[in-house]
């Protein structure tokens, strides 16, 4: 599979979607091919079978969950084809130490991700610094072989 990365995220207010932006920004640094997609916009089949790369976003919702509508019915029907598939997870919250996105890694882990680099998460809309960590992100992940 030539390389080809996909950055998806769940974001309501737009913290999220920020993080995203600066995620994609990183991998673009590093390969042509990059998707930049809200959720709800893309099929999780399509995104399973044709990229190399996945990197998921989503904000801390419910008690320290990923998002139940949106996002959570996606990551279900892209487990089948986590096998070693390299990916990265993100995301805003409110007052979290973490929570949320370690459940997240771990699922997704289990279900057979490559993770070249740790959650990566950010307090609100995502300050400069932040927005730093999130092109790095992009840029591990996406130049992960
Ligand atoms: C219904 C609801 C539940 C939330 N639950 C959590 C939570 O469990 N932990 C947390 O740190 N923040 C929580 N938050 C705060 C959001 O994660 C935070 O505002 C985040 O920056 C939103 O990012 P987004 O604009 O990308 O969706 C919650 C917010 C709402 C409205």
């Amino acid at each position: 599979m030539s390389e080809k990365v996909a950055v998806i995220y769940y974001s309501a207010t737009g913290n999220t979607e920020a993080m995203a932006e600066a995620v994609s920004i990183g991998a673009k640094s590093v390969v042509e091919d990059v998707l930049l997609a809200p959720v709800a916009d893309v099929d999780p089949e399509t995104i399973g079978k044709e990229y190399s790369h996945i990197i998921l976003g989503c904000s801390a919702w419910g008690v320290e969950v990923i998002e139940e509508e949106q996002m959570k019915p996606f990551c279900e029907k892209l487990k089948p084809f986590l096998k070693g598939k390299i990916m990265g997870i993100f995301g805003s919250c409110g007052w979290s130490r973490g929570a949320w996105l370690n459940s997240w890694y771990n699922e997704l882990h289990f279900a057979g991700a490559v993770f070249p680099a740790q959650p990566l998460l950010a307090y609100g809309y995502p300050d400069k610094e932040s927005l730093k960590k999130c092109e790095d992100l992009g840029k591990k992940v996406a130049g992960t072989r």
